[in-house]
């Protein structure tokens, strides 16, 4: 079953293409990876799916439903982790999952979300004073705690310590178990290898190359997914 689709999408900015024809689908519990430079349109692209934006042309298509037009209904199954998203200061990290829980018709229990993302000792701290790598859990367990079908992760583990990584790696590992469609926005080749069934590599607007990360590899002839990335940003730029 398809969860994603996606064809020729177009997005400018003025007269800047941010998004200049891009096409792929993410099958249901697939972890699809959106790989590429700075500016590349991978946030762009990603926000059109969560029906953030708005696509001057083309098509998306999210279990089935344009997020353009059903932003509300796909909010419901849908959880979006996005760079730099902020909550009010003041508000505590288990009156959020709290919170967050309540707009949802059937949440998990928030109390085992703060449990399992390990955020239990910090409950009653303010937004406003947790550390960058809490801060970016806490949107994660933000993201998850409507049992999303499918989860759109915008950098999972920018800013987290190696260990607080490895610990991410897991339960989106568990997450993938559960047959939840997982699409992850990263520039981290290890977290692509890791997680990602499939990947597709952006370059200025444009999808250079898709496939599973030893596809990927094998195409280039190169030795690493790191190695197989420099080739194809290269010709991608
Ligand atoms: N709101 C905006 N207004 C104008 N231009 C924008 C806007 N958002 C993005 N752009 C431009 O669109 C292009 C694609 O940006 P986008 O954020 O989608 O890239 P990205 O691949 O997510 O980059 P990064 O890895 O730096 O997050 C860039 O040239 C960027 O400058």
């Amino acid at each position: 079953m398809t969860a994603i689709e996606v064809r020729d999408l177009c997005k400018r900015y003025g007269g800047t293409r941010a998004v200049d024809g891009v096409s792929f689908t993410v099958a249901a519990g697939e972890t699809f990876g959106v790989i590429g430079h700075n500016g590349a349109g991978k946030t762009t692209t990603v926000e059109c799916l969560v029906g953030l934006r708005r696509p001057d042309s083309g098509t998306v298509r999210v279990l089935g439903e344009d997020p353009a037009r059903r932003r509300r209904v796909l909010a419901q199954r849908i959880g979006v982790q996005l760079q730099e998203s902020e909550l009010p200061g003041r508000l505590k990290v288990a009156e959020a999952l709290k919170l967050y829980a309540s707009f949802y018709e059937s949440p998990d229990d928030w109390r085992a979300v703060l449990e399992r993302w390990g955020l239990a000792p910090i409950r009653n701290k303010s937004f406003g004073d947790l550390s960058g790598g809490q801060k970016q859990r806490l949107q994660l367990a933000l993201a998850l705690v409507g049992a999303p079908e499918v989860v759109v992760l915008d950098e999972l583990t920018t800013g987290l310590d190696p260990i607080a990584r490895r610990e991410t790696w897991r339960l989106i590992g568990d997450l993938k178990a559960s047959g939840t469609t997982v699409v992850l926005v990263s520039h981290y080749m290890d977290e692509a290898e890791a997680l990602c069934d499939r990947m597709a590599v952006f370059g200025a607007g444009r999808i250079a190359a898709l496939g599973s990360p030893r596809e990927l590899v094998e195409r280039t002839g190169t030795g690493s997914l790191e190695e197989a990335y420099f080739a194809l940003a290269e010709v991608a730029r």
